[in-house]
Protein backbone atom coordinates (compact mmCIF):
# COMPACT_ATOMS: atom_id res chain seq x y z
CA UNK A 1 0.00 0.00 0.00
CA UNK A 2 1.55 3.28 -1.25
CA UNK A 3 0.93 5.95 1.14
CA UNK A 4 2.37 9.71 1.47
CA UNK A 5 4.33 8.71 5.03
CA UNK A 6 5.35 5.50 4.13
CA UNK A 7 8.57 5.93 5.82
CA UNK A 8 7.68 7.88 9.04
CA UNK A 9 8.45 5.08 11.44
CA UNK A 10 10.54 2.89 9.31
CA UNK A 11 13.22 5.81 8.01
CA UNK A 12 11.94 8.99 9.56
CA UNK A 13 14.58 10.89 8.26
CA UNK A 14 14.14 9.92 4.82
CA UNK A 15 12.92 13.44 3.38
CA UNK A 16 15.70 15.46 5.54
CA UNK A 17 18.24 12.95 3.31
CA UNK A 18 16.63 13.13 0.33
CA UNK A 19 16.62 16.86 0.41
CA UNK A 20 20.17 17.17 1.62
CA UNK A 21 21.33 14.87 -1.26
CA UNK A 22 19.50 16.48 -3.78
CA UNK A 23 20.73 20.56 -2.43
CA UNK A 24 24.35 19.51 -2.60
CA UNK A 25 24.23 17.51 -5.86
CA UNK A 26 21.88 20.71 -7.48
CA UNK A 27 24.28 23.28 -6.24
CA UNK A 28 27.60 21.38 -7.28
CA UNK A 29 25.99 20.20 -10.77
CA UNK A 30 23.30 22.69 -11.86
CA UNK A 31 22.58 20.04 -14.79
CA UNK A 32 21.52 17.54 -12.02
CA UNK A 33 17.88 18.74 -11.96
CA UNK A 34 16.84 18.24 -15.83
CA UNK A 35 19.27 15.07 -16.12
CA UNK A 36 16.95 13.65 -13.51
CA UNK A 37 13.42 14.62 -14.25
CA UNK A 38 14.66 13.09 -17.76
CA UNK A 39 15.54 9.77 -15.99
CA UNK A 40 12.59 9.81 -14.02
CA UNK A 41 10.37 10.23 -16.97
CA UNK A 42 12.03 7.52 -19.35
CA UNK A 43 12.07 4.73 -15.86
CA UNK A 44 8.29 5.70 -15.76
CA UNK A 45 7.20 5.35 -19.30
CA UNK A 46 9.08 1.68 -19.69
CA UNK A 47 7.29 -0.56 -17.43
CA UNK A 48 6.03 2.30 -14.64
CA UNK A 49 8.28 3.89 -11.85
CA UNK A 50 9.84 1.04 -10.80
CA UNK A 51 13.97 1.92 -11.30
CA UNK A 52 14.42 -0.34 -13.79
CA UNK A 53 15.97 2.16 -15.39
CA UNK A 54 18.68 2.32 -12.78
CA UNK A 55 19.85 -1.12 -13.15
CA UNK A 56 23.66 -1.59 -15.11
CA UNK A 57 23.92 -4.31 -17.90
CA UNK A 58 26.26 -7.63 -16.54
CA UNK A 59 26.98 -10.07 -19.46
CA UNK A 60 24.38 -11.76 -19.57
CA UNK A 61 21.58 -8.93 -19.28
CA UNK A 62 21.19 -5.51 -21.51
CA UNK A 63 19.80 -3.86 -19.19
CA UNK A 64 17.18 -0.52 -20.20
CA UNK A 65 20.10 2.37 -19.67
CA UNK A 66 21.77 0.72 -22.95
CA UNK A 67 18.70 1.19 -24.88
CA UNK A 68 20.41 3.73 -27.50
CA UNK A 69 17.69 6.11 -26.50
CA UNK A 70 18.77 6.05 -23.11
CA UNK A 71 22.64 6.62 -23.43
CA UNK A 72 22.59 9.85 -23.19
CA UNK A 73 20.99 10.53 -19.85
CA UNK A 74 23.52 12.34 -17.42
CA UNK A 75 26.03 10.68 -15.48
CA UNK A 76 25.10 13.10 -12.89
CA UNK A 77 21.25 11.95 -12.45
CA UNK A 78 22.46 8.21 -11.72
CA UNK A 79 24.89 9.66 -9.32
CA UNK A 80 22.26 11.33 -7.02
CA UNK A 81 20.36 8.37 -6.89
CA UNK A 82 23.26 6.56 -5.58
CA UNK A 83 24.24 9.13 -3.18
CA UNK A 84 21.00 9.54 -1.70
CA UNK A 85 21.00 5.53 -1.50
CA UNK A 86 23.98 5.50 0.28
CA UNK A 87 23.09 8.07 2.78
CA UNK A 88 19.94 6.13 3.20
CA UNK A 89 21.64 2.69 3.66
CA UNK A 90 23.02 4.27 6.89
CA UNK A 91 20.31 5.70 8.56
CA UNK A 92 17.93 3.24 7.66
CA UNK A 93 19.57 -0.18 6.27
CA UNK A 94 17.21 -2.24 3.95
CA UNK A 95 14.09 0.08 3.86
CA UNK A 96 14.08 2.51 1.22
CA UNK A 97 13.51 1.46 -2.69
CA UNK A 98 15.40 2.77 -5.65
CA UNK A 99 12.31 3.72 -7.29
CA UNK A 100 10.98 6.38 -4.37
CA UNK A 101 14.42 8.06 -3.94
CA UNK A 102 13.84 8.78 -7.44
CA UNK A 103 10.46 9.62 -7.70
CA UNK A 104 11.16 12.01 -4.51
CA UNK A 105 14.54 13.15 -5.60
CA UNK A 106 12.65 14.48 -9.20
CA UNK A 107 9.99 16.49 -7.59
CA UNK A 108 12.73 18.55 -5.08
CA UNK A 109 14.69 19.17 -7.62
CA UNK A 110 11.67 20.33 -9.55
CA UNK A 111 10.78 22.91 -6.87
CA UNK A 112 14.25 24.11 -6.38
CA UNK A 113 14.69 24.74 -9.54
CA UNK A 114 11.52 27.10 -9.03
CA UNK A 115 9.17 24.60 -10.44
CA UNK A 116 5.97 23.85 -8.45
CA UNK A 117 5.68 21.73 -5.54
CA UNK A 118 3.44 18.50 -5.50
CA UNK A 119 2.86 15.11 -3.10
CA UNK A 120 4.78 11.70 -3.86
CA UNK A 121 2.98 8.72 -2.61
CA UNK A 122 5.48 6.37 -1.52
CA UNK A 123 5.96 2.62 -1.09
CA UNK A 124 7.11 1.74 -4.46
CA UNK A 125 8.78 -1.61 -4.71
CA UNK A 126 12.30 -2.12 -7.10
CA UNK A 127 11.77 -3.77 -10.01
CA UNK A 128 13.57 -7.22 -10.79
CA UNK A 129 13.95 -6.97 -14.54
CA UNK A 130 15.62 -4.29 -16.50
CA UNK A 131 16.05 -5.10 -20.55
CA UNK A 132 17.02 -2.64 -23.08
CA UNK A 133 14.76 -4.67 -25.65
CA UNK A 134 11.43 -3.66 -23.96
CA UNK A 135 12.21 0.33 -24.53
CA UNK A 136 11.27 0.52 -28.24
CA UNK A 137 8.33 1.73 -28.74
CA UNK A 138 7.70 3.17 -25.11
CA UNK A 139 9.30 6.24 -25.22
CA UNK A 140 9.13 9.17 -27.76
CA UNK A 141 11.53 10.61 -29.98
CA UNK A 142 11.58 14.32 -31.34
CA UNK A 143 10.97 12.89 -35.02
CA UNK A 144 7.53 11.44 -34.50
CA UNK A 145 4.45 12.96 -35.28
CA UNK A 146 2.51 14.15 -33.27
CA UNK A 147 -0.16 11.91 -33.33
CA UNK A 148 1.69 9.28 -32.79
CA UNK A 149 3.11 11.19 -29.34
CA UNK A 150 -0.42 11.43 -28.35
CA UNK A 151 -1.23 7.77 -29.11
CA UNK A 152 1.73 6.62 -27.18
CA UNK A 153 0.60 8.78 -24.34
CA UNK A 154 -2.79 7.66 -24.39
CA UNK A 155 -2.07 3.88 -24.59
CA UNK A 156 -0.73 4.58 -20.93
CA UNK A 157 -3.36 7.26 -19.58
CA UNK A 158 -2.14 10.36 -19.90
CA UNK A 159 -4.58 12.78 -22.29
CA UNK A 160 -3.68 15.25 -25.00
CA UNK A 161 -3.19 18.23 -22.08
CA UNK A 162 -1.43 16.18 -19.09
CA UNK A 163 1.30 14.87 -22.48
CA UNK A 164 1.85 19.01 -23.11
CA UNK A 165 1.80 19.89 -19.37
CA UNK A 166 4.56 17.05 -18.62
CA UNK A 167 6.37 17.98 -21.98
CA UNK A 168 6.59 21.69 -20.63
CA UNK A 169 9.92 20.06 -18.79
CA UNK A 170 11.44 21.10 -21.39
CA UNK A 171 11.81 24.36 -19.66
CA UNK A 172 15.10 23.37 -18.36
CA UNK A 173 17.89 20.94 -19.65
CA UNK A 174 19.35 21.18 -22.62
CA UNK A 175 19.53 18.62 -26.43
CA UNK A 176 22.57 17.24 -28.17
CA UNK A 177 22.96 18.78 -31.84
CA UNK A 178 21.82 15.12 -33.39
CA UNK A 179 18.40 15.56 -31.77
CA UNK A 180 16.81 18.18 -34.05
CA UNK A 181 20.21 19.29 -36.06
CA UNK A 182 18.50 16.96 -39.86
CA UNK A 183 15.73 19.52 -39.54
CA UNK A 184 17.41 22.84 -39.33
CA UNK A 185 18.15 23.63 -43.16
CA UNK A 186 14.65 22.84 -44.70
CA UNK A 187 12.27 23.28 -41.32
CA UNK A 188 10.19 26.64 -41.63
CA UNK A 189 8.61 26.86 -38.33
CA UNK A 190 12.19 27.75 -36.60
CA UNK A 191 12.78 31.32 -36.41
CA UNK A 192 15.16 32.38 -39.06
CA UNK A 193 18.34 33.90 -36.82
CA UNK A 194 17.41 31.33 -34.22
CA UNK A 195 18.15 28.50 -36.81
CA UNK A 196 21.13 30.23 -38.57
CA UNK A 197 22.33 30.64 -34.32
CA UNK A 198 21.98 26.83 -33.61
CA UNK A 199 23.65 25.99 -37.22
CA UNK A 200 26.78 27.54 -35.77
CA UNK A 201 26.43 25.91 -31.86
CA UNK A 202 26.17 22.48 -33.94
CA UNK A 203 28.78 22.97 -36.51
CA UNK A 204 31.49 21.18 -35.00
CA UNK A 205 29.00 18.03 -34.21
CA UNK A 206 30.05 15.61 -36.56
CA UNK A 207 33.44 16.09 -35.05
CA UNK A 208 32.32 16.95 -31.16
CA UNK A 209 29.21 14.80 -30.50
CA UNK A 210 28.68 15.87 -27.03
CA UNK A 211 27.71 19.58 -28.48
CA UNK A 212 24.25 20.19 -26.89
CA UNK A 213 22.27 23.30 -26.73
CA UNK A 214 19.14 24.49 -23.99
CA UNK A 215 16.11 23.14 -24.88
CA UNK A 216 14.40 26.80 -23.76
CA UNK A 217 16.84 29.79 -24.94
CA UNK A 218 15.58 32.25 -22.70
CA UNK A 219 15.36 30.78 -19.23
CA UNK A 220 17.74 27.37 -19.75
CA UNK A 221 17.94 26.95 -15.65
CA UNK A 222 14.61 28.09 -14.38
CA UNK A 223 11.61 25.69 -14.26
CA UNK A 224 9.19 28.55 -15.54
CA UNK A 225 6.55 28.54 -18.58
CA UNK A 226 8.57 30.93 -21.21
CA UNK A 227 8.97 27.17 -22.41
CA UNK A 228 5.86 27.53 -23.98
CA UNK A 229 6.18 30.90 -25.28
CA UNK A 230 8.79 30.38 -26.82
CA UNK A 231 7.55 27.93 -28.95
CA UNK A 232 4.89 30.58 -30.76
CA UNK A 233 8.08 32.44 -31.47
CA UNK A 234 9.30 29.34 -33.98
CA UNK A 235 12.47 29.08 -30.73
CA UNK A 236 11.07 25.41 -30.13
CA UNK A 237 14.55 23.32 -30.10
CA UNK A 238 13.10 19.85 -31.12
CA UNK A 239 10.82 19.33 -33.77
CA UNK A 240 8.38 18.09 -31.33
CA UNK A 241 8.19 20.76 -29.37
CA UNK A 242 7.27 22.90 -32.92
CA UNK A 243 5.01 20.19 -33.07
CA UNK A 244 3.14 20.77 -29.72
CA UNK A 245 2.63 24.30 -30.89
CA UNK A 246 1.69 23.39 -34.75
CA UNK A 247 -0.55 20.62 -34.01
CA UNK A 248 -4.28 21.81 -33.76
CA UNK A 249 -4.81 19.28 -30.64
CA UNK A 250 -2.10 20.28 -28.40
CA UNK A 251 -2.04 24.03 -29.68
CA UNK A 252 -4.48 25.07 -27.43
CA UNK A 253 -3.03 24.34 -24.29
CA UNK A 254 0.40 25.60 -25.16
CA UNK A 255 -1.57 29.03 -25.72
CA UNK A 256 -2.95 28.63 -22.72
CA UNK A 257 0.55 27.54 -20.68
CA UNK A 258 2.35 29.79 -22.01
CA UNK A 259 -0.34 33.35 -20.91
CA UNK A 260 -0.46 31.52 -17.41
CA UNK A 261 1.62 30.35 -15.10
CA UNK A 262 -0.21 29.29 -12.52
CA UNK A 263 -2.20 27.44 -14.37
CA UNK A 264 1.14 25.17 -15.98
CA UNK A 265 2.13 24.74 -12.75
CA UNK A 266 -1.25 23.41 -11.75
CA UNK A 267 -1.62 21.09 -14.39
CA UNK A 268 2.12 19.96 -14.24
CA UNK A 269 1.93 19.14 -10.48
CA UNK A 270 -1.10 17.32 -11.02
CA UNK A 271 0.49 14.92 -14.17
CA UNK A 272 3.48 14.81 -12.23
CA UNK A 273 1.96 12.87 -9.06
CA UNK A 274 -0.38 10.78 -11.62
CA UNK A 275 3.48 9.87 -13.74
CA UNK A 276 4.88 9.04 -10.18
CA UNK A 277 2.22 6.43 -9.38
CA UNK A 278 2.23 4.63 -13.42
CA UNK A 279 3.08 1.36 -13.62
CA UNK A 280 4.74 0.84 -9.73
CA UNK A 281 4.96 -2.62 -7.85
CA UNK A 282 4.14 -3.10 -4.49
CA UNK A 283 4.92 -5.75 -2.14
CA UNK A 284 6.16 -9.20 -3.52
CA UNK A 285 6.04 -8.17 -7.29
CA UNK A 286 9.62 -5.88 -6.44
CA UNK A 287 12.29 -5.59 -3.90
CA UNK A 288 13.64 -2.97 -1.93
CA UNK A 289 17.28 -3.28 -4.35
CA UNK A 290 20.76 -3.23 -2.06
CA UNK A 291 22.12 -1.53 -4.46
CA UNK A 292 20.36 0.60 -6.98
CA UNK A 293 22.37 -0.26 -10.06
CA UNK A 294 21.76 -4.22 -9.52
CA UNK A 295 18.89 -6.14 -8.72
CA UNK A 296 19.49 -8.31 -5.76
C1 LIG B 1 6.60 14.61 -25.66
C2 LIG B 1 7.60 13.98 -26.16
C3 LIG B 1 9.03 14.14 -25.77
C4 LIG B 1 10.09 13.99 -26.62
C5 LIG B 1 10.03 13.64 -28.09
C6 LIG B 1 11.29 14.26 -25.84
C7 LIG B 1 12.57 14.20 -26.35
C8 LIG B 1 13.70 14.67 -25.71
C9 LIG B 1 15.02 14.72 -26.27
C10 LIG B 1 15.42 14.20 -27.65
C11 LIG B 1 15.84 15.32 -25.37
C12 LIG B 1 17.34 15.59 -25.53
C13 LIG B 1 18.17 14.55 -24.79
C14 LIG B 1 19.65 14.75 -25.01
O1 LIG B 1 20.06 15.09 -26.12
O2 LIG B 1 20.42 14.52 -24.05
C15 LIG B 1 15.04 15.64 -24.22
C16 LIG B 1 15.51 16.26 -23.09
C17 LIG B 1 14.77 16.40 -21.94
N1 LIG B 1 13.50 15.92 -21.71
FE1 LIG B 1 12.20 15.29 -23.15
N2 LIG B 1 10.94 14.55 -24.56
C18 LIG B 1 9.58 14.47 -24.45
C19 LIG B 1 8.86 14.65 -23.29
C20 LIG B 1 9.40 14.85 -22.04
C21 LIG B 1 8.70 14.75 -20.78
C22 LIG B 1 7.23 14.36 -20.63
C23 LIG B 1 9.60 15.05 -19.80
C24 LIG B 1 9.43 15.06 -18.30
C25 LIG B 1 8.31 15.05 -17.64
C26 LIG B 1 10.84 15.37 -20.44
C27 LIG B 1 11.98 15.81 -19.80
C28 LIG B 1 13.14 16.19 -20.43
C29 LIG B 1 14.22 16.92 -19.78
C30 LIG B 1 14.22 17.47 -18.37
C31 LIG B 1 15.25 17.05 -20.73
C32 LIG B 1 16.62 17.70 -20.52
C33 LIG B 1 17.60 16.61 -20.11
C34 LIG B 1 18.97 17.11 -19.72
O3 LIG B 1 19.22 18.32 -19.70
O4 LIG B 1 19.85 16.26 -19.40
N3 LIG B 1 10.70 15.22 -21.79
N4 LIG B 1 13.74 15.23 -24.45
CA1 LIG C 1 10.58 1.48 -15.32
CA1 LIG D 1 12.75 27.93 -18.43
Amino acid sequence: RLSYNYYSKSCPSFDKIIQETVTNKQITSPSTAAGTVRLFFHDCLVNGCDASILVSSTPFNSAERDADINLSLPGDAFDLVTRAKTALELSCPNTVSCADILAAATRDLVTMVGGPYYNVLLGRKDYRISKSSYVEGNLPRPTMPMSKIISMFAAKGFSVQEMVALSGAHTIGFSHCKEFKSNLYNDTHYNQRFAKALQNACADYPKNPTLSVFNDIMTPNKFDNVFFDNLGKGLGLLESDHGLYNDPMTNPFVKIYAKDENRFFKDFARAMEKLSVYGIKTGRRGEIRHRCDAIN
